[in-house]
């Protein structure tokens, strides 16, 4: 779920009357995203997504993201920007929270994405990353590398409540892979979280790319390694697709050039990414009950995924 704030239909009435986008006619809160609380709203002009910024989306960083969207927009990204107001505002607040009214784009994310899929998907984010080779501002990224040892030791020993011994064997491949971690690659703004359920399609076409609140300034090759790790596994970690890997790299390349330093970083970059995400989901999985309402990811998914980037080289 995530729809954490409501919104009375009459307070959702004031809002829109701030914008020349009619009347409204439903919102209905969408289940899908973890982060912030999503509405679909129709009125009698279009339908729009209404998000409102919850405590894990700073407000001070929204002029990035929005800077960022409005860049790739321009730039013909298939990407939602958000709308100004009458008085040119785009970021309002709305019981209690920052919130804005964002362009809906069509298209579904996929589960089990095809060869196909995947190339139009590693494309997209070639493309973005074409569009934000003159993107100006930047924003440090708050899940970057250097945090990571901080954030295990702040998950603690409860980190062995998901596996005996997990805490001793991230500790280990933690300082692996920072003894390896690049720090001469190209940096630029990024996305930092392109999994499938961020890319909408239709059949083959990318129709959209979403979600942009981890976005920051960081290795530019470190977003195709996230994108590989999420899209080129199934969602428990055990199988890897070579095809789907392959599809996703020959996309992103059909649209941005890899330099070969960067192609040689990609497994690191690629263990970096199993950290990253395992770190947060582990985080989330121990300081988030069971049965609370929002679904806690498998953090053990991406100690596979680790896993099999120590083993083989999957870019070769
Ligand atoms: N601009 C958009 N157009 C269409 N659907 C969207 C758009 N933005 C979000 N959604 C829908 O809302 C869901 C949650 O959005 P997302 O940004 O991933 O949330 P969160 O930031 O909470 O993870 C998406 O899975 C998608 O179904
Ligand atoms: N993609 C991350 C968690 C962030 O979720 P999102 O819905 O905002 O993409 C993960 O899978 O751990």
């Amino acid at each position: 779920m995530a729809v954490y704030t409501q919104v009375s239909a009459e307070a959702l009435g004031t809002f829109l009357a701030r914008y020349d986008q009619g009347v409204l006619v439903s919102a209905k809160g969408i289940a899908e995203g973890v982060q912030n609380s999503n509405y679909l709203v129709e009125t009698t002009a279009d339908r729009f997504i209404l998000t409102l910024y919850e405590e894990w989306t700073s407000t001070d960083d929204l002029p990035f993201f929005l800077a960022m969207l409005d860049h790739l927009a321009a730039a013909g990204n298939p990407v939602p920007r958000a709308l100004p107001d009458r008085d040119g505002l785009a970021i309002q607040q709305l019981a209690g929270r920052s919130a804005c009214l964002i362009e809906f784009l069509t298209g579904v994310s996929v589960s089990h994405p095809t060869p196909a899929q995947a190339r139009a998907a590693g494309a997209a984010m070639g493309q973005l990353h074409a569009g934000l080779a003159d993107f100006a501002p930047t924003r440090a990224n708050p899940l970057g590398a250097d945090t990571w040892r901080p954030l295990l030791e702040r998950c603690g020993a409860g980190i062995d409540t998901i596996a005996p011994g997990l805490f001793a064997r991230i500790e280990a491949a933690l300082a692996r892979v920072l003894a390896q971690w690049p720090r001469d690659l190209p940096v630029a703004a990024i996305h930092t979280d392109l999994f499938p359920d961020n890319v909408l399609m239709l059949g083959d076409r990318v129709t959209g790319v979403i979600d942009f609140y981890f976005a920051c300034t960081d290795i530019r090759a470190y977003d195709l390694a996230v994108m590989h790790s999420a899209w080129a596994f199934d969602a428990t970690g055990e199988r890897y697709d070579p095809a789907i890997g392959a599809a996703l790299i020959a996309g992103y390349e059909s649209r941005f050039a890899l330099s070969e330093a960067e192609r040689a970083a990609l497994p690191i970059l690629a263990q970096g990414a199993c950290l990253r995400f395992l770190l947060t989901r582990a985080w989330d999985w121990v300081n988030t009950p069971a049965d609370a309402l929002v679904t806690r990811k498998d953090p053990l998914a991406y100690w596979r995924r680790l896993e099999a980037y120590l083993k083989d080289d999957l870019f070769a």
